[in-house]
């Protein structure tokens, strides 16, 4: 079991949380077994940061052994500030507190509420009795070297507001670092969503089990980087609520790469790896079509067939020798005005269609929309379904369509729905899905992909039968015109395999959504995120998939 794969909402961790207490597990014993692994965390991230901070507190902890007995607090020593709030999340903090202290770090803990849960207060009590220093105005904490957030943990349900809302601007303004126990205190855990005021955690250590939010674009900046704290969840227990198979799923390495096609058959031939035929490129826009190619190619989709205007065929040819380059009939413009009259779509796997098409190759857009061919549809492809009428036409489809949308085009093929889920992006993701019968990957930050369930699974968690995955790594690296092309190709090229070999098609857009984002990855750190233009993502698509399918 791969504990990474889970996803839940607030109200699936209580339930879960529910059935370890009813087995037995005390409260008050569980929350101690997570508090020390944070704890242990949070000296583990100190010392790796190596900092002077750091030292000093090493040296702290020697003189400590030293010194044994002698009052140890010294105001030149780096100080943690803990904060803490009513719930459990403030329970977490507390013991955090107490084991920094009894480490040897200087300690000082913030608690602006008077009623807090009982197992909160009594590790209240307890902290005052070590004599660790409780203060109450913020401005006491401003030489702290880190702050560890437990005010509102995935309890917070209600928008924070008036002191408490005030709290948290002036600690976001003191400019320290901030770690977060389980989510930023302030952000919504399913939506993202912050309620009146958040947090922004440096680094958030999530507890237990991935929550929404974490997906959730909305809330990236508030969480910083992120991890998971595995504190033990029988398994049996994350199966009866999410079900065997979850309905939503983070994207991981291995369910990436299970969709991948490989191993190849030893006896496969061109035509049993795939035949996929690209629709891109105009006049104006010639290198999206070669940018969509070359995600294509990196596939390795046994033959390469691209569509464009006949004015840029050579320049394709050129580009790809490999590729059989398909000259179009073009407008005045130079956008493709329509198919040849000769071609036969039924001779491709698949079709990607789309990018760099502009407005005026709506006729070629209705004739792949009319066939019965797997398609994939991005970018101006996308803009011209928008014109045509999105659900109607999505939905007379006989066979499987991926739509590959960004937030705006998105927007353009489903106005209601956008208005509806705001920037709620999973649940828009599922809405779309399911309302068109589309497979619906909507691009951004964490990338989410969709499709209706034509098995037998659980609701997921809004209600709809639809399949989600998540992409949970990515880089702002990516966010440059070009890639989105590449991700076409790369798709196209994985559809068109996976159909002729006969594997679940709809998977191969969360592959593909894995794939690109490891090369965009692997490119930032060789070459900074100002480095990954997107010809440059094209030639780190093989690197990548070296990387993680080994
Ligand atoms: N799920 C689990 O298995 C575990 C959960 N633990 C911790 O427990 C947390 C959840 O604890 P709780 O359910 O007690 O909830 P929280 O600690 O997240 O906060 C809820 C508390 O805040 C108050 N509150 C909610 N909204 C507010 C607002 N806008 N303004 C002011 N007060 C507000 C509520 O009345 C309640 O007292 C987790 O985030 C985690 O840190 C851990 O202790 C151990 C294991
Ligand atoms: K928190």
């Amino acid at each position: 079991m791969t504990i990474q794969k889970f996803v839940v909402t607030a109200d699936q961790m209580r339930q879960i949380e529910t059935r370890i207490f009813a087995a037995g597990m005390p409260v008050a014993a569980l929350m101690e077994k997570v508090a020390l692994l944070i704890a242990r965390r949070i000296q583990q991230l100190l010392k790796a940061e190596g900092s002077s901070a750091t030292s000093s507190v090493r040296d702290l902890t020697d003189r400590r052994k030293r010194e044994e007995g002698k009052n140890l607090v010294n105001s030149q020593l780096p100080v943690i500030g803990v904060l803490v709030g009513p719930g459990h999340n403030g329970g977490d903090a507390l013991v955090v507190a107490r084991e920094l202290h009894f480490q040897g770090f200087q300690v000082v803990i913030y608690c602006p509420f008077s009623k807090l849960k009982e197992l909160t207060q009594n590790h209240a009590d307890y902290a005052r009795s070590l004599k660790i220093p409780f203060v109450d105005k913020i401005e006491l904490l401003k030489n702290c070297y880190l702050l560890v957030d437990g005010l509102f943990g995935f309890g917070l349900e209600r928008e924070i507001t008036n002191a408490t809302a005030a709290a948290i601007d002036e600690i976001n303004n003191l400019n320290i670092p901030i770690l977060s126990i389980d989510i930023p205190s302030g952000i919504h855990t399913d939506t993202g969503e912050v309620l009146g005021t958040a947090i922004r955690a440096k680094h958030t250590l999530c507890l237990g089990l991935w929550k929404m939010a974490f997906l959730q674009d909305r809330a990236l900046e508030y969480i910083g980087s992120s991890e998971l704290i595995d504190f033990d969840i029988p398994a049996a227990d994350i199966a009866a609520i999410l079900g065997e198979t979850p309905a939503i799923q983070r994207i991981t390495k291995a369910s990436a790469t299970q969709h991948l096609p490989l191993p190849r058959s030893p006896i496969s031939h061109k035509y049993t790896n795939g035949h996929i035929l690209i629709i891109a490129g105009s006049r104006r826009y010639s290198g999206a079509a070669i940018l969509s190619a070359l995600g294509a190619r990196a596939s390795g989709v046994g033959m390469l067939s691209i569509a464009v205007p006949e004015s840029i065929k050579p320049m394709l040819s050129s580009q790809l020798p490999e590729a059989l380059v398909i000259g179009c009939p073009e407008t005045q413009s130079g956008a493709i005005s329509e198919l040849p009259v000769a071609i036969d779509l039924g001779l491709y796997d698949a079709i990607a269609a789309g990018p760099g098409l502009t407005l005026e190759a709506a006729i070629a857009v209705e004739s792949v929309l009319e066939s019965d061919r797997p398609l994939v549809l991005d970018a101006d492809g996308l803009n011209i379904l928008a014109q045509l009428g999105t659900v109607p036409i999505l939905s007379e489809r006989c066979a499987l369509t991926i739509i590959t949308p960004h937030p705006g085009e998105f927007k353009r093929l489903f106005p209601e729905l956008a208005d509806e889920t705001g920037d709620d992006r999973i649940a828009a993701t599922q809405a779309a899905a399911q309302l068109c019968g589309a497979a619906v990957l909507l691009k951004g930050a964490r990338v989410c992909i969709s499709w209706k369930d034509e098995g037998d699974s659980l609701r997921d968690s809004y209600g709809s039968r639809t399949i989600t995955y998540l992409n949970p790594e990515s880089t702002p690296a990516l966010a440059r015109g070009g890639s989105g092309d590449v991700l076409t190709g790369l798709l196209g090229g994985l559809l068109a395999t996976a159909i002729a070999r006969k594997s679940p098609p709809q998977s191969v857009a969360a592959t593909a959504a894995w794939w690109h984002a490891q090369a965009g990855i692997m490119a930032a750190k060789e070459r900074t995120e100002l480095g990954v233009d997107a010809f440059t993502l094209t030639q780190y698509l093989i690197a990548a998939l070296r990387e993680f399918a080994k």
